[in-house]
């Protein structure tokens, strides 16, 4: 099944198209949104995520057309999200907190608790559980906002910029976590981080000013390097080939 499918997609601000006739087809694994700033990739995945509703085009997450506010709903109970952004309550401690995000999305209290333990645990912060959230440190806070996205193993799990303030041991936990969410769950990153598609990513869309350059697997794009193309991998390679390619009119 198309768990994200998306047609004829515009969305921007102010009247301004930053993402314009954009098509997508998700069923499953880890997918990347690689581009540089202002791509329009967390414009993607908030739109995804049914924070905004589509300018125009369809947006269907598990079948349900995103533009009403019921269909929406029925959507946001099996998505979980991490924006770029990350909100949260300071006095909450961990486990509250992650609690409080799983039952927003539907969970009995006690479901709830259950899955932010598990979640809690997934992320490595077990230890810290109990402490409130403005005693965390950023790369904890980030775990923390990992853990509510995936409470309760959403269908589909959306994540702006996940390893932004990890250290290089989390980054490297962290992927083998998408990659175990990846088995059940479509899970969406969007990154700046060509190491970050190496490692955990099944599928890649390269986005530059709102228009995908390129759609396939990490190989793919390794393969579609240019032999003078900037880049001390065969990916980063690709991926500057990619952005650097004319658009055909
Ligand atoms: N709330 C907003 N109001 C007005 N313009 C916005 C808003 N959010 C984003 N934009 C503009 O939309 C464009 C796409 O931004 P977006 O944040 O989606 O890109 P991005 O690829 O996620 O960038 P980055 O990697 O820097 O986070 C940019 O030109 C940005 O300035």
């Amino acid at each position: 099944m198309t768990r994200i499918k998306v047609r004829g997609l515009c969305q921007g601000y102010s009247g301004k198209h930053v993402i314009s006739d954009l098509k997508l087809d998700i069923d499953r694994g880890v997918v990347a949104m690689l581009g540089p700033n202002g791509a329009g990739k967390s414009t993607l995945l908030r739109t995804l995520a049914t924070v905004v509703p589509p300018s125009a085009g369809v947006v269907e997450i598990l079948g349900h057309d995103v533009s009403t506010a019921r269909s929406a709903r029925a959507a946001r109970a099996e998505i979980g999200y991490l924006p770029q952004d990350f909100g949260f309550l300071p006095s909450f401690t961990v486990h509250e907190f992650v609690q409080y995000c799983a039952w927003l999305r539907g969970m009995s209290g006690k479901n709830a608790s259950e899955a932010a333990s598990l979640a809690i645990t997934a992320v490595g912060l077990s230890d810290v559980a109990g402490l409130r959230l403005r005693k965390l440190s950023g790369g904890m806070l980030r775990r923390c906002g990992i853990a509510q996205a995936v409470a309760g193993f959403p269908e589909v799990v959306l994540l702006d910029e996940p390893t932004a303030g990890l250290d290089p041991v989390q980054r490297v936990e962290f992927r083998a976590l998408l990659r175990r969410l990846g088995q059940s769950a479509v899970v969406v990153i969007s990154t700046h981080l060509v190491e970050d598609v190496a490692a955990a990513c099944n599928q890649v869309h390269v986005l530059k000013s709102g228009h995908i350059r390129f759609s396939g697997s990490p190989e793919a794009l390794a393969a579609a390097a240019a032999p003078s193309a900037a880049g001390d991998t065969p990916l980063e390679r690709g991926y500057v080939t990619v952005l650097e390619e004319p658009v055909a009119a």
